[in-house]
């Protein structure tokens, strides 16, 4: 038997479309802004399919790109900038930062009702501790795959491979939040494939290709693969050994066309929340 495929790029299209109808009716046009300093490779790809995904969305975005040298005190005037400008709804500095910049003053430095990241550590604080705020793109994006999948998560043992901030802590909070038995494993972790076949969810987001193998995978479980790995060969793939998995998981998402495009959506998402929400304010 092999498993399904979880197919992103379809759940992120109708995620999009859902957007898209929602900005129609606002009567202005949610404004995206994405900070990129210097020329990391890794973001290039990501910086254009979400351009392109704001703009047919009927978003206003656009991407500021600075010099590699930029400094940390000009990158922050560029961040107060956006922060006061009442036309940006979402701000985005596109991580990793050169060395000189440090990545967690910039990120606190945005503010968080525009924090279309939810990277601010007051969001992050929010998500702990069960309020609303805003969520980080990717793991927010598996979270959506999961509904999409029909995996029922009340109860379900879920492990996390991988202890970011980016995507492993904020994923065991939501995992959690949806009544998840939630395990964060990670490099330290002593006998990683038994963890992880205990799991009837597995999250691979370690940034390792292939790390996960068939025999990590209990039979039926459902693999979420949020790595995005390019081989030297220019191949795409993921932290898990998709031939190897898809044979024992009931159900697998795929890398290309997985989790990535629902981080792009997600970004989409979460700006128009902070559109709606900043624009429109509780009795305001
Ligand atoms: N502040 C910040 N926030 C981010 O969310 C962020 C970042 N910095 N820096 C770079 C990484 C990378 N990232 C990707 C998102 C989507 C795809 C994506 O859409 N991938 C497609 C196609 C990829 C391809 O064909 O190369 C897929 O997986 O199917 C890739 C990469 C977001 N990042
Ligand atoms: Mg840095």
């Amino acid at each position: 038997m092999t498993a399904r495929i979880i197919d992103g790029k379809a759940v992120a299209a109708g995620l999009r479309q859902r957007i898209a109808a929602r900005v129609a009716g606002l009567g202005y046009r949610p404004g995206l802004r994405v900070v990129r300093v210097g020329d990391d490779p890794a973001s290039g790809v990501y910086v254009r399919n979400k351009d392109k995904a704001a703009k047919e969305v009927g978003f206003d975005s656009a991407t500021i790109a600075l010099p590699a040298e930029t400094t940390e005190a000009e990158l922050l005037a560029v961040v107060a900038q956006l922060n006061a400008d009442p036309a940006v709804d979402g701000i985005l500095v596109q991580l990793p930062l050169p060395p000189q910049i440090r990545a967690e003053v910039v990120i606190s430095a945005v503010a968080p009702e525009k924090d279309a990241d939810g990277f601010h550590p007051l969001n992050a604080g929010r998500l702990a501790s069960g309020q609303a705020g805003l969520v980080p793109c990717t793991p927010k994006g598996v979270m959506h795959l999961l509904a999409a999948s029909g995996a029922v998560l009340p109860g379900a043992r879920a492990v996390v491979l991988g202890r970011s901030n980016i995507v492993g802590r904020p994923m065991a909070q939501l995992l959690l939040a949806a009544d998840c038995t939630v395990t964060i494993v990670h490099s330290r972790t002593r006998d990683l494939p038994a963890e992880c076949r205990r799991a009837e969810i597995l999250v691979a987001a370690v940034g390792r290709a292939e790390m996960v193998r068939g025999d990590w995978i209990a039979e039926g479980a459902t693999v979420i693969d949020v790595g995005i790995n390019r081989l030297a060969d220019g191949r795409l793939v993921g932290d898990v050994a998709y031939a190897e998995a898809a044979a024992r998981a009931e159900a697998i998402s795929p890398v290309p066309g997985g989790v990535g495009p629902m981080t792009i959506a997600c970004l989409l998402e979460n700006t128009l929340d902070a559109a709606i929400a900043r624009r429109a304010p509780r009795g305001g």
